[in-house]
């Protein structure tokens, strides 16, 4: 058999004798036919001669399976050179020749030994009955598949295609088929084994060591001339140096089409001809450059991975990556494609961290883009990392990179001796690494790449095609119909995921200030909640704190490590389950609510005395109207970072309640009592950064530097705001000599009763009108709200629903009883008719019920105490019928926190609030106090929601907290 073989590998092939023994054995096993076979052998060993040679030999026709039409018409050329009739048939094939290969397939004695077919034409219905036929009649002697790597999941070039071939071997029964790679990892033979159903094979497997090549690895960022260096490797490796003719080729492998253009330019100014090969280029201008290179026209071709796969150029002394390859397999087979006839050949690879980023990108992006086309994550997506992460550890390893190459492929280490930059210079290896190592950090800290790793992934040959893949280009599929309109899908959901980066990527998380080397938060420096800073988290924490304070007992130290470790755990949660920072506070604000709903009342003294002065350092409320069972909507939004005035900028806690800026008196008659006990705290051994902070608050708040001014102007305004004129009424009296005019008419001019409104609302009678419905401090407020929301509030779109959704229900959840917590429950009664004063009883009779009567209220927003602790009615009396005055003047009263001084807090209000008199006057028919008082709660409750939605904090603050409730309360 051996004598016949050697004989037919002289006659067909020219060749003396095989190229190795194992080539021999493959042979020999596949003429044998009774076994698969599979072969793994490194580039360049002659493997395409395994199926050759048995196919010359062999009665019928060998179908070679080969992943690429370029590298099918390369073989087709090379067989058909050696008078061996071969041949393809694929989508590029003209119909007339096309013809006359089915005419031979279809004849009784075919003329044909190898016939190449892409996977994309094994599925092809058009071949199909062609195949069954000559399988029926015998006419198929093997199936041979190269590049059978191609198969798995698990290996760096994957094709789907290939899982078509499974099926294509059961419709060919007893045909033997061949395996073929250069590249397949113990993982990926068992793989691919398994994939093309091979029965028992006989395996044949090399080693991939090539001890002809020397691989090194240039961190290319460090060098001074990039350029210039590849430059004198190019000359070395080609030992121009000399003077003499060039010995051999070279290829430099770029990603980009663009580097491919400036590192041939650059190569030829200095002095060696290069061209560049990619994509871009016309097919002819392509063939042209390959053509001049094999030649030996040009020295160097600088390619994409387009370039090379079934280039079969034996003189190819370097291979130089000036980016890095997308895996440890697909550097093997590229870098394998120097030396293939044996002598000392250099592999080099031009490392940079940044290019490491782009690349890494690019591979995550494919992966994510393969899993949103499949709908699902896969075991094997993990592949295309591990092997990057290989091909990293390639580079950055202080090792062998033989042996890196060899255990990655599963084979032993080799005797590397010398052909590596490691083993021969382990010292400079090192050097260089720990060179790189300091410069990244300091580039890392210098500058953020913009956009994602600053690179245009449109530049880049994965573009189109993934991370890189640009010979697919040439894929059979390459040219199908539809191909435009997957180039659309694709290039959207570039540009959809692209765009989401850019979203995710941007916004207030660049002022993300770091927490403190003492902060308790668990996942402190998390910026997962956008806009959700640390000093807000601490904040809550804080209140978190107090309140399991409140909940533990009274005579705890509210600062104590117990209750701090289950507030950070209970902050976390929160933090945890939280989107958003608004539904985070929000999500505290009820813990804290509940806590204190089932909280042991203390004893008044207490609360008063202790309790009252941790209030003041911590900026809380563990006495508050919080306690009594109002949590008003302006504490809701009183977590954000807040300015609370001109005065108030510059204080270094921004966490200032309304309620402090209420209580002035308070805070400065404890103000020294207060500095001094954060003096006392802050050397006491229970310290943490949140009791800093709450002393942090006091301090600011009592320093007359700081606040003393500041503070009084604020409270100037609240404390007008509290006096809460309501002229309004005089209105209505003028109003309602207009009545019976306008109710015979049964007609309102909607616009005319506007401008009467806006009259009224016009503080200053000289203010123009068109300057909007506001006071100046109405209008300052806003301007601060605009400048607040430039910088702070920017909400996703459909957070804001669920926002607004979940805010909803906090506010709609039956909160606990109205009943003062804090206080006995006798106390907490609301008292005795009898008892009260008669301008109370006065008032009481014409307000809507009593907070305290009306639990599921209770905890909405506190409007003025005094409209809300009226209406008891005497349970008997039918209703009375009210006046347009007293409607308007009920309406007004709700609407009291927003109403100050004759004038509407906005537009929006002034506007509804107009609407719904026009549509009393409308009416024209009376009504009850109740039903008045129902519309205008509905009113509210309509204008809360606008306000909630579109204005600051501070502006709710100023709107809604104009009377204390708890003062007034206490008051009664
Ligand atoms: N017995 C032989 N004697 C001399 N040259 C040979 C012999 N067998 C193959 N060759 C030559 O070796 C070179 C490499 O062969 P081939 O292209 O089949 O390698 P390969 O293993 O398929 O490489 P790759 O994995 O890169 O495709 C070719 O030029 C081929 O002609």
């Amino acid at each position: 058999m051996t004598t016949s073989l050697k004989a037919a590998l002289k006659t067909h092939f020219g060749f003396e004798n095989f190229r190795s023994k194992l080539q021999e054995d493959v042979v020999k096993a596949v003429v044998r036919g009774d076994r698969d076979v599979f072969v793994c052998m490194p580039t360049g060993a002659g493997k395409s001669l395994c199926y050759q040679l048995p196919a010359v030999l062999a009665e019928g026709i060998t179908l070679v399976i080969s992943p690429l039409i370029a590298l099918i018409q390369d073989q087709v050329d090379h067989l058909k050179n050696l008078n061996i009739p071969a041949c393809s048939i694929n989508s590029k094939l003209p119909a007339g020749e096309r013809r006359l290969i089915l005419a031979d397939l279809g004849s009784s004695s075919p003329k044909l030994k190898l016939l190449y077919i892409t996977p994309e034409m094994v599925a092809s219905p058009s071949f199909q009955p062609c195949l069954t036929d000559l399988c029926t009649r015998g006419l198929l002697s093997y199936l041979a598949v190269d590049e059978a790597h191609c198969v798995s999941q698990w290996g760096h070039d994957f094709r789907p295609d290939y899982l078509k071939l499974g099926g294509l071997r059961t419709r060919l029964p007893g045909v033997p088929c061949l395996a073929l790679t250069a590249t397949a990892p113990k993982n990926v033979q068992k793989d691919i084994a398994q994939s093309l159903k091979l029965s028992s094979p006989l395996s044949f497997v090399t080693p991939v060591f090539r001890s002809n090549l020397h691989y090194d690895v240039i961190f290319r960022e460090m060098l001074p001339n990039p350029y210039v260096h590849l430059h004198a490797f190019v000359k070395k490796s080609l030992a121009l140096d000399a003077g003499s003719n060039a010995q051999g080729c070279g290829i430099v492998y770029c990603r980009t089409r663009e580097a491919c253009e400036t590192v041939a330019y650059q190569l030829t100014k200095l002095g060696v001809l290069a061209k560049a090969y990619h994509a871009g280029l016309k097919a002819g201008d392509r063939t042209e450059v390959q053509h001049e290179w094999m030649q030996g026209k040009v020295l160097v071709i600088v390619a994409t991975i387009s370039f090379g796969m079934g280039v079969d150029k034996a003189n190819v002394r370097f291979v130089a990556h000036w980016n890095l390859a997308k895996s440890l397999a697909s550097y093997y087979q590229e870098s394998g494609r120097a030396g293939r006839d044996g002598l000392p050949s250099s592999c080099r690879t031009y490392y940079s961290p940044k290019d490491k980023e782009q690349l890494n990108f690019l591979i995550r992006q494919e992966i994510g883009r393969r899993q949103e086309k499949r709908g699902s994550a896969k075991e094997t997506d993990k592949a295309a990392i591990t092997d990057f992460e290989a091909m990293v550890s390639f580079c950055m390893q202080e090792a062998c990179r033989h042996a890196t190459i060899s255990k990655f492929f599963g084979d032993k280490t080799p005797n590397c001796a010398g052909a590596c930059d490691y083993c021969r210079n382990p010292k400079a290896v090192r050097a260089q690494l720990e060179k790189a190592s300091a410069l990244s950090t300091r580039t890392e800290a210098q500058s953020k790449p913009s956009g994602p790793f600053g690179f245009q992934p449109g530049l880049y040959e994965g573009g189109r095609k993934g991370y890189g893949f640009e010979r697919y280009d040439e894929w059979e599929g390459g040219g199908s119909e539809d191909d435009g309109a997957n180039r659309k899908k694709e290039f959207s959901d570039l540009f959809k995921n692209q765009m989401k980066m850019r979203k995710a990527g941007e916004g207030p998380r660049e002022d993300f200030a770091p927490p403190d080397a003492d902060c308790p938060l668990r996942e402190a420096s998390s910026q997962r909640i956008p806009r959700l800073t640390v000093k807000a988290r601490e904040h809550c924490l804080s209140l978190l704190q107090e309140a399991l304070h409140g909940h533990q007992g009274a005579e705890e130290d509210p600062f104590n490590c117990d209750t701090l470790s289950l507030a950070v755990d209970l902050e976390h949660e929160v933090f945890k389950s939280s989107k958003s920072s608004n539904l985070y506070k929000a999500a505290v604000l009820k813990k804290v609510s509940e806590m204190k709903k089932t909280a042991p009342a203390p004893a008044r003294g207490n609360c008063d005395n202790e309790a009252e002065a941790k209030e003041e350092a911590t900026a809380s409320s563990s006495c508050s109207d919080e306690l009594q069972g109002f949590t008003s909507a302006s504490e809701i939004y009183s977590m954000k970072r807040k300015r609370v005035g001109a005065g108030q900028r510059g204080s270094s806690n921004p966490f200032v309640t309304a309620k402090e800026l209420l209580k002035p008196s308070m805070l400065d008659s404890k103000g020294t009592e207060s500095g001094s006990e954060s003096n006392t705290d802050a050397s006491s051994a229970v310290t943490s950064c949140i009791r800093a902070r709450a002393n942090a608050v006091a301090a600011s708040l009592n320093s007359p530097t700081k606040t003393g001014k500041a503070l009084s102007k604020k409270q100037q305004k609240l404390a007008e705001a509290a006096k809460s004129s309501r002229n309004i009424s005089q209105y209505f009296v003028k109003k309602q000599t207009m009545e019976k005019s306008q109710e015979e008419e049964m007609e309102v001019d909607e616009e005319e009763l506007d401008a009467t409104f806006s009259h009224i609302t016009t503080a200053d009678p000289q203010e123009d009108s068109k300057s909007q419905e506001h006071s100046p401090e109405l209008i300052l407020v806003e301007s601060e709200i605009e400048e607040e929301s430039k910088t702070d509030v920017i909400i996703i779109p459909d957070e804001v629903e669920e926002e607004a959704l979940e805010l909803e229900r906090l506010q709609e959840t039956p909160k606990e009883s109205t009943t003062e917590p804090n206080k006995p429950a006798e106390e907490a009664k609301p008292p005795l008719i009898s008892e009260m004063s008669d301008d109370v009883k006065a008032n009481r009779e014409s307000s809507p019920p009593a907070k305290r009567s009306r639990p599921a209220d209770g905890r909405r927003v506190t409007f003025n105490p005094n409209v809300q602790e009226r209406a008891l009615l005497p349970v008997n009396e039918p209703p009375k019928p009210v006046t347009l005055k007293e409607a308007a003047d009920i309406v007004v009263r709700y609407l009291d926190p927003f109403y100050t001084q004759g004038k509407f807090a906005n537009k929006e209000l002034f506007k509804s609030f107009a609407r719904y008199l026009s549509h009393l006057l409308a009416e024209g028919r009376s009504r009850s106090k109740g039903q008045v008082k129902a519309e205008a709660k509905a009113l509210i409750k309509k204008l809360f929601s606008s306000v909630k939605r579109c204005e600051s904090e501070e502006d709710w603050m100023h709107l809604k907290r104009p009377h204390s409730c708890k003062t007034t309360e206490n008051k009664e």
